[in-house]
């Protein structure tokens, strides 16, 4: 639960599931609060939006992609030093086009079997989500 008066920043997140049992990472472009960090592909839920529509618009800025459905798989709050996030975590197994970092940002695929990911630092919220998925998926 956020302290008395902290806002709730509300944030949908989506790991896109390939057919070779891999899902995505994107890395925060320069000039966002933990640039460098890798994270599922998402962002802040607008007014009036779904989580769908949100994912939707989001992916398409970052990615260039067209998404056809989402699966909710788990809520999630974190308290950071400079937001406190409740992160709606979806898996997308099916979209039109091919990802690419549409912001400048570095992608990579990873494999689901894996322990970890390669790459690093991961967002310390992404990591629940990660194993939440091997969870589901095993
Ligand atoms: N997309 C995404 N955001 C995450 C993850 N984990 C996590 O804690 N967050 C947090 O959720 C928030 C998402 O905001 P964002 O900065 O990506 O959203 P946005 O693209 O709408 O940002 P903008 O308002 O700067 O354009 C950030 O505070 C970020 O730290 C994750 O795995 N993916």
């Amino acid at each position: 639960m956020p302290e008395l008066n902290r806002p709730v920043t509300e944030v949908a997140a989506g790991i896109l599931l390939d057919q070779d049992g891999r899902y995505l990472l994107g890395q925060r472009p320069a000039g966002k609060p933990y640039a460098g960090y890798w994270e599922v592909p998402g962002g802040k839920i607008e007014a009036g939006e779904t989580v769908f529509e949100a994912l939707q618009r989001e992916l398409q800025e970052e990615l260039g992609i067209l998404i056809d459905s989402c699966e909710e798989i788990m809520v999630l709050e974190h308290d950071y030093p400079h937001a406190y996030v409740r992160l709606h975590v979806n898996i997308i197994r099916s979209w039109q086009g091919e990802p690419r970092g549409c912001e400048g940002q570095q992608l990579s695929w990873q494999e689901l079997l894996a322990d970890k990911p390669s790459v690093e630092p991961l967002l310390p919220a992404a990591w629940p989500m990660l194993e939440k998925l091997k969870l589901i998926l095993n």
